[in-house]
């Protein structure tokens, strides 16, 4: 199959495969449980408007609720229609000769789109998701075994070393098994090999294009009369494209272009990919990098498997010559090392490209 998504150069690229977390807190307790447990408050109303012919469903307000609790912080929506789903998102099938000309397109106007036909065997994908399973449902002592994520290997919670919490667990793994070190390997089981198979055949099978991802429920939230608890906050990717797949989970939101918040359908059959903040200035600001997050489920769990595509740490990240036209560059010259370490000192929700802009002369 040939794909048409730009060639993404070699390491690092990195994979998170996560699950929301479940049975390692004491599961959140009911209503007034919860807030009972509130040190602070915080409400921001966000007026939202509907700019967007496609988006009439969607809540015009939204709060978001910051709870406080003795050792952690999570985050709640409220009212947010994590249920009605938009069914605007373009999907695009690569075995089609539009393909190239749908995902400019699609990047241009919504910075992500879904892809079908994309040649990826489904036994890759269900393989390596059993695989993910079997290590998520291991107790936590288990799996803590195999963190902590720095570089790479289990969290869960933490969300980067800013403050970042969220209703989740992960394992961050490379795709060069070399780097993924050996008190990872073991913690994965009896037969890490299995799993580093599973890994290497779901990634090999789609390098010119990334891809992967996987996560789980959180029954309490039943009770809290529709707020939703954050999964994975509201962020860029900071990487050129992420290649997000998913069991038939929701969760995932993205960000349209006028504020607004809506609900991605989930379908495990396609792949959902996201235009990173690198894409943005390779394109110069043509593309832009989706806003994306992740609400909590209260039944089912989620499994996403995500692949970040994002260029070697010394290469200059700029503007395609070929993509100017004799425009000037918006942002100023760096390296993605440079951004990474930008980025690795910044919440997860900041607009990290901002320091990068080339100030507009007045
Ligand atoms: O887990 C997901 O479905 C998305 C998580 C995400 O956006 C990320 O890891 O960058
Ligand atoms: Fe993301």
């Amino acid at each position: 199959m040939q794909s048409s998504l730009p060639k993404v150069s070699k390491p690092p690229l990195h994979f998170i495969l996560g699950i929301n977390r479940q049975e390692i807190n004491p599961p959140l307790s009911p209503h007034a449980q919860k807030y009972s447990s509130i040190q602070s408050l915080t409400l921001q109303p966000k007026s939202l408007s509907l700019l967007h012919p496609k988006t009439k469903h969607i809540t015009k307000k939204e709060m978001v609720v910051l709870s406080k609790q003795t050792t952690q912080q999570y985050s709640y929506i409220k009212n947010s229609k994590s249920t009605t789903f938009f069914s605007g998102i373009p999907m695009i099938d690569l075995s089609k000769p539009d393909s190239k000309t749908l995902i400019v397109k699609a990047c241009e106007e919504f910075g992500s789109f879904k892809v079908i036909n994309h040649g990826v065997p489904m036994e890759f994908i269900t393989d390596l998701e059993s695989e993910a399973i079997k290590f998520f449902s291991k107790p936590l002592s288990e799996k803590e075994k195999a963190g902590p994520p720095n570089p790479f290997g289990y969290g869960n919670k933490s969300i980067g070393p800013n403050g970042d919490i969220g209703w989740v667990e992960y394992l961050l793994l490379t795709t060069n098994p070399e780097n993924n070190s050996v008190r990872l390997a073991s913690a994965l089981g009896k037969n890490p090999e299995k799993f580093r198979c599973a890994l290497n055949e779901y990634t090999s099978s789609c390098e010119e294009y990334g891809l992967l991802n996987y996560y789980p429920p959180c029954p309490e939230l039943e009770a809290l009369n529709g707020e939703n608890m954050i999964g994975f906050g509201e962020h860029t990717d900071p990487q050129i494209i992420s290649v997000l797949r998913s069991n038939n989970t929701s969760g995932l939101q993205i960000s349209l272009r006028d504020g607004n918040w809506i609900s991605v359908p989930p379908d495990h059959r396609s792949f959902f990919i996201n235009v990173g903040d690198s894409l943005q200035v390779m394109t110069n600001g043509r593309f832009q990098s989706v806003r994306h997050r992740v609400l909590a489920n209260s039944l089912k769990s989620r499994l996403s498997m995500i692949f970040f595509g994002g260029p070697p740490l010394n290469e200059r990240i700029a503007p395609l010559p070929s993509l100017m036209k004799g425009e000037e560059s918006l942002y100023k010259e760096f390296t993605w090392f440079e951004y990474k370490k930008s980025a690795y000192g910044s919440r997860l929700a900041d607009n990290r490209l901002c320091l990068f802009k080339k100030i507009a002369a007045s």
